[in-house]
């Protein structure tokens, strides 16, 4: 469902033609393959490539060369109508946010179950549930401005997850909530990965991988390779889903 096979990236392609030289290439043969169901930690230094690999799951830009497969669609050869469809399937925590800052708090969740044309009441009985999971019934009204990051935070990752997306993509998460406070975004992450979601979280918090064992993507100066994540030596530790969607891996 999730394929890369010898893919390159660089930044500014297509540029040449509007004065901006092609950049240096910031990913390098990237090749994996996940089935529907895996949950991958997504791990490496800053700087590594962990947004740019990101970036091209959720079709922000394209290979610059090999091939990428997509929720079983090959981006390169799609119709152009046929990527925002792709895209709706897709969701995505950004480590900047980027809510709407015109909209309210349950404006911005609700906005991709809109988009889906669902029925308002079971937008408003939707969104009034997840918000009252990730601890912001009290801010459903408030703008993001008038926000704690970590409470803007947890409003991006219930905008990403309202839809039960088929691939949830995630990065750096946790970087602005307390211990338990990411503990309940992990059993929000697991719970939908329990029931079928793929998976992908990029984060520096080493507690937080160390907790929840499982299969990790590490990116290196562009390159990647696969392993398991470091989990604790001692102690339960049931992790998220890990024993589904382990296809056989190259890198
Ligand atoms: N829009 C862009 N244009 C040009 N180069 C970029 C752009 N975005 C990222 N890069 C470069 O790509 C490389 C990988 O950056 P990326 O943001 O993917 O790393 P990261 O692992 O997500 O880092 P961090 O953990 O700090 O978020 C870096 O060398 C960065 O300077």
């Amino acid at each position: 469902m999730l394929k890369f096979d010898g893919v390159g990236l660089r930044y500014g392609h297509g540029g040449l033609h509007q004065g901006r030289a092609l950049g240096p290439e910031v990913l390098h043969d990237i090749s994996f393959r996940l089935e529907p169901g895996a949950f991958r930690w997504l791990l490496g230094p800053s700087g590594a490539g962990k947004t740019s690999l990101l970036r091209l799951m959720y079709l922000a830009v394209r290979p610059t060369r090999g091939h990428l497969t997509l929720l079983g669609t090959d981006v390169a050869t799609a119709p152009r109508r046929a990527l925002p469809v792709l895209r709706r399937r897709i969701g995505v925590v950004f480590q900047d946010f980027r809510l709407l800052p015109h909209l309210s708090a349950f404006d911005n969740v609700a906005l991709p179950l809109r988009i889906a044309g669902r029925p308002e009441g079971q937008i408003r009985a939707d969104v009034t549930e997840l918000m009252r999971w990730v601890g912001l019934f009290r801010h459903l009204d408030a703008r993001p401005a008038a926000m704690s990051g970590g409470e803007q935070q947890r409003v991006a990752i219930a905008r990403a997850v309202i839809t039960r997306p088929a691939l949830l993509l995630a990065d750096e998460p946790t970087g602005n909530l307390d211990d338990g406070q990411a503990e309940r975004l992990m059993q929000l992450f697991k719970e939908l990965n329990r029931i079928g979601t793929t998976v992908i979280v990029a984060t520096h918090n080493e507690s937080l991988v160390g907790r929840h064992p499982a299969p990790a993507l590490r990116i290196a100066d562009g390159y990647l390779s696969t392993g398991r994540s470091p989990g604790p030596s001692t102690g339960p530790s049931p992790g998220p889903s890990t024993g589904r969607g382990d296809a056989p891996e190259a890198s």
